[in-house]
């Protein structure tokens, strides 16, 4: 199988249940919600995305032939030898929706180099089995097939996707993340209101936004 990435880059894992650590992100080309085209934005069905996605031309992107070559990328990026080391690497599978291409080749390759896998995925493919973290961001429009997994992170607000309808889920953490755009302040404010009020639910800021790394 040939998977096609945009990027792979070291940083902090910005958002969630493990934001501050290190991790090495490896964003895949594409997703099922939208082209990633900006004319295509009004009409798809998540139209608030903020990363590009488009190509594999992005920092240590491209096209690996195989699941080896690709882990040996990931790899190259972390600061020690995880197989040596009392630490586990930390990889970062997002996109794009991560789940059109990552499989059990792929995570198998990690485990072998000694690396933690967490995903960042939309929900709407049933995930395979292996993944230490599973992150999983529901989107108002689209069809929930991963109901289960370690985090659930909403962005918030969304019209016509309500937390209480996910908070029977079968997650161990829910957060909220307050949408990025022109009405951000307003959405942390809401956000901060409804975890407030809402104690299941904790605030899940994108530090690496604030920050500025990537
Ligand atoms: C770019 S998505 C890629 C992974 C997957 N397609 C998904 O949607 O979960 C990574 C994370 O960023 C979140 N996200 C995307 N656009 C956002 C925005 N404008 N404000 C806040 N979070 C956003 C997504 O919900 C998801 O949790
Ligand atoms: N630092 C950092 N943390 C992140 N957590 C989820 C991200 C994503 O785009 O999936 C992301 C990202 O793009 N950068
Ligand atoms: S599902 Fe994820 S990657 Fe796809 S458009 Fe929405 S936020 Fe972006
Ligand atoms: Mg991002």
């Amino acid at each position: 199988m040939t998977y096609s990435v945009k990027e792979i880059f070291l940083t902090l894992q910005g958002e969630g249940g493990q934001a501050g650590r290190a991790a090495v992100f490896c964003r895949f080309t594409g997703c099922n919600l939208w082209t990633g085209r900006e004319e295509d934005r009004a009409k798809a069905v998540c139209q608030f995305c903020d990363t590009d996605f488009i190509g594999t031309d992005g920092d240590g992107g491209g096209k690996f032939e195989t699941a080896d070559t690709l882990a040996d990328a990931i790899l190259s990026q972390w600061p020690e030898n995880p197989l040596t080391s009392s630490t586990p690497g930390l990889v970062v599978f997002t996109g794009g929706e991560p789940l059109l291409q990552l499989d059990a080749t792929l995570i198998d390759a990690m485990h072998k180099r000694g690396f933690s896998i967490a995903v960042e995925s939309n929900g709407t493919v049933v995930a395979p089995a292996g993944i230490d973290w599973l992150c999983i961001s529901p989107k108002a429009g689209s069809t929930l097939e991963q109901t289960s997994g370690t985090e659930l992170k909403l962005v918030f607000p969304q019209p016509g996707l309500d937390p209480a309808s996910l908070s029977k889920l079968d997650f161990k953490h829910f957060w909220l993340q307050p949408m990025d755009g022109p009405n951000q302040s307003t959405n942390i404010q809401a956000a901060i209101a409804y975890c407030m009020t809402h104690p299941q639910w904790g605030l899940s800021l994108q530090t690496h936004k604030l920050t500025g790394i990537p």
